[in-house]
Parts: structure tokens; C-alpha cells; sequence
């Protein structure tokens, strides 16, 4: 969408320097970064699809009443993607957005098991994926890795394909780096899934399922203790616990943040009431991301504005938000310096007399 869901109040300069500032992002999902263009493209080639291909109607279609309402409208969505051309079409054009922002690092959060129930072949699926990975980074200079999520509604069959897809060596994909669980949290306890991220983590996928996103506290603490968590996707309801912020402080799990698909899926009532502060006065590491931004009205520099007025945050600030994501990816020790000098260079540049 264009028109932003949350136009946060910050001067036009810091804008200016948000869609200039080199970034990583950490938390955002393949389908859900379909943009309008894209989603009109898949909807021309699908034209049995209930999904809109006006844009004008697409704002309508993506106003959610509640998160339940969210994943429908998310699935009519993964019901465009039917061909390994659409999953390669997909990712590549999502990584053009990404780099129009000065994306150098993501980590796109893909559900495989979506594709391949829906009758992709699962070799032809990563090749697609990955083809567009190559060319992305060769394109645009765009990095992108993937965490394999599993549907958490979807049950124990999802679980034990997306395993086997993220770790068999004969059809895991070069970038895939981790691996999540996602969907709704009510009605899907995350401790039925620890045998699941044990082997994940076993074949050496870092472990970031969703958590306290739409449920409380006890929510993360399964994720710590029963996936053994290295980041949690949103863990708002962190907030409502102080022994396990003091947790999130002192083992550096950082939150994976994304303040504007809080207020759009109803997890969080009011920008104002998001407790992104509490966890910054916890020192618990914040990284800030877009999750769907098509379907909420954002992007990764609006995330950016809205932390900024959340925060108070200046270009200074703005740049330490940028570097603790860079931190807190599994990029390797040298690519972290590259893009962490790249953000000191482009700050000190800005704020030259
Ligand atoms: O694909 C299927 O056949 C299927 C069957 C049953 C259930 C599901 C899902 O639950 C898919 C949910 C899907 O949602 C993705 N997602 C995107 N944004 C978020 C978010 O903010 N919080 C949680 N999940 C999110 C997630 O990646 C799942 O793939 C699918
Ligand atoms: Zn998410």
C-alpha cells in the first residue's frame, strides 16, 4: 500500500536520513512482502483468485479486524503462488523493495510447507528461491537468507515436513540460516514443537520462532526453554514480566519488534501503549522490522520513523537501532563489520557541518 497505516510525526530530515541509512532487516515474511505491484502481477496470471488487483481495493482488503482475520487474508494471498516462476517472481521483486531502501541484509521468513502442500515441487521451489537470492545480490548488492518457518495452526505434519526441508542435505537451500514457527499463537503451545527445533538446531539453524505476539509471557519463556529461542519474533508481551526482560537483557536475546503490524493485526490497541520503550529500559536489544509491509501499510523506513518517535531517537540513535540488527543477525563477523561501518560512515557523513 502506499498510503502509510502509521504516518509517525518526525521532520522531513530524519526521514531523509531513515530511507538513506543502511539497514538490516530481520523479521519479514516472504508472502507478506508482496507488494500491491506484485500481488496485481500474481493475480493477473491466477485469475480465479478472490485476492483484488485494484490497489485501491487491496487497502480495503488489507484492513484486518483482528489477527485471526490477518492469517485468512495472509493465506488468499499464498494461494497466488502456485508455480516456481511465481516463487521466483516473488522473491526477486521483494528484494528490488528491500534494496530501494538500503536493505543490505535480510533475513526473509519463508513457509515452504505452504508451497509444497499446495503441489510446487519442492526442488523446483528452492532452486526458485534461490536463483532469485543469486540474482538479487548480484542486482541490486542485496544479501538475503532465510529462516523456514512452520505454520504453527497447520499441526505436527507441517512441523515434520518443514524439518525435513530445512534439513535434509539434499534439499535444504545454500542460504537458509534459521528456522521459526508462526502463525497464530492460541491453540498452538510451543512445546509440542521442541523435537522439532532440537533437530533443526542440531543441523545447525539458529532458532527464532514467533512468540508473545498475541499471547502473554508464558509464551516467550516456551520459546526460550523449549526451542531454546536466539531472537523472538515480536515478544511484545515481554513487557508484562520483568524477570524475563532482566532474561532478555542479560543472555542478549533480542525482540525482533515491529510496531506497525502490532497496531494493524490488533495485538497492541494504540501506537502509544507499544512497550518498545520498556524494553529499551530494560536494556533488552530491540531490532526494529516490517513483518508484512504490503498488508500493513508500511515499510522498513516507516518502522524506522515510527521507532524514532517512540524512542526520541535522533540520526545517532537512528544508527544504533540500525547496528543492533546488524548485531543481532547471523551474518557472519566480517559481513556485520562491512555494513556496521557502512551506517558509522553514512551518519558521520550526514551530520558533517
Ligand atoms: O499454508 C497452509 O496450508 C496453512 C494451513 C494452516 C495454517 C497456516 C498458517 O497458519 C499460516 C500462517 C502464516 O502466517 C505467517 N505470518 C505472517 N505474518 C505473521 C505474524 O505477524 N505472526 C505470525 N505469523 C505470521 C507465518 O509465516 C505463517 O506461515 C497455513
Ligand atoms: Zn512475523
Amino acid at each position: 500500500m502506499t498510503d502509510h497505516l502509521i504516518e509517525p510525526r518526525v521532520p522531513r530530515d530524519l526521514h531523509a536520513f531513515i530511507a538513506s541509512l543502511p539497514k538490516a532487516e530481520l523479521h519479514v515474511h516472504h508472502v507478506g512482502s508482496a507488494s500491491p505491484r506484485i500481488v496485481s502481477e500474481l493475480a493477473a496470471r491466477h485469475p480465479d483468485s478472490m485476492v483484488p488487483t485494484d490497489p485501491e481495493a487491496l487497502v480495503d482488503y488489507f484492513t484486518f479486524t483482528d489477527f485471526a482475520h490477518f492469517i485468512k487474508v495472509y493465506l488468499s494471498v499464498v494461494d497466488l503462488i502456485r508455480t516456481p516462476e511465481d516463487v521466483r517472481l516473488l522473491t526477486y521483486e521483494v528484494a528490488r523493495d528491500l534494496a530501494r531502501q538500503q536493505v543490505r541484509y535480510a533475513e526473509l521468513t519463508i513457509t515452504p510447507f505452504s508451497s509444497t502442500r499446495r503441489g510446487i515441487d519442492e526442488g523446483a521451489f528452492m532452486d526458485a528461491i534461490e536463483d532469485a537470492r543469486k540474482a538479487a545480490e548480484a542486482d541490486f548488492g542485496t544479501v538475503l537468507r532465510w529462516c523456514f518457518d512452520i505454520p504453527g495452526e497447520a499441526g505436527l505434519e507441517a512441523a515434520e515436513e518443514t524439518t525435513r526441508l530445512a534439513t535434509d542435505d539434499r534439499v535444504r537451500p545454500q542460504g537458509l540460516v534459521s528456522f521459526g514457527l508462526g502463525g497464530p499463537e492460541i491453540g498452538v503451545p510451543r512445546p509440542q514443537f521442541k523435537p522439532y527445533f532440537d533437530r533443526a538446531i542440531a543441523a545447525g539453524l539458529r532458532s527464532v520462532p514467533h512468540a508473545g505476539e498475541t499471547t502473554g509471557p508464558e509464551t516467550v519463556w516456551d520459546a526460550l526453554n523449549h526451542l531454546r529461542a536466539e531472537r523472538i519474533g515480536h515478544g511484545t508481551s515481554s513487557a508484562q514480566d520483568e524477570k524475563l526482560l532482566a532474561h532478555l537483557a542479560e543472555h542478549r536475546i533480542a525482540l525482533e519488534v515491529c510496531p506497525t503490524s502490532n497496531i494493524a493485526t490488533r495485538a497492541v490497541r494504540t501506537l502509544d501503549e507499544h512497550p518498545i520503550k520498556e524494553f529499551v529500559k530494560a536494556g533488552v536489544m530491540v531490532t526494529i522490522n516490517s513483518d508484512d509491509p504490503p498488508m500493513f501499510g508500511t515499510d522498513l523506513n516507516n518502522e524506522y520513523a515510527v521507532a524514532a518517535r517512540l524512542l526520541d531517537l535522533d540520526e545517532r540513535g537512528l544508527a544504533d537501532l540500525a547496528k543492533s540488527a546488524v548485531e543481532a543477525s547471523f551474518l557472519d563477523t566480517a559481513g556485520k563489520a562491512r555494513i556496521k561501518e557502512e551506517i558509522d560512515t553514512h551518519t558521520s557523513a550526514w551530520l558533517a557541518p
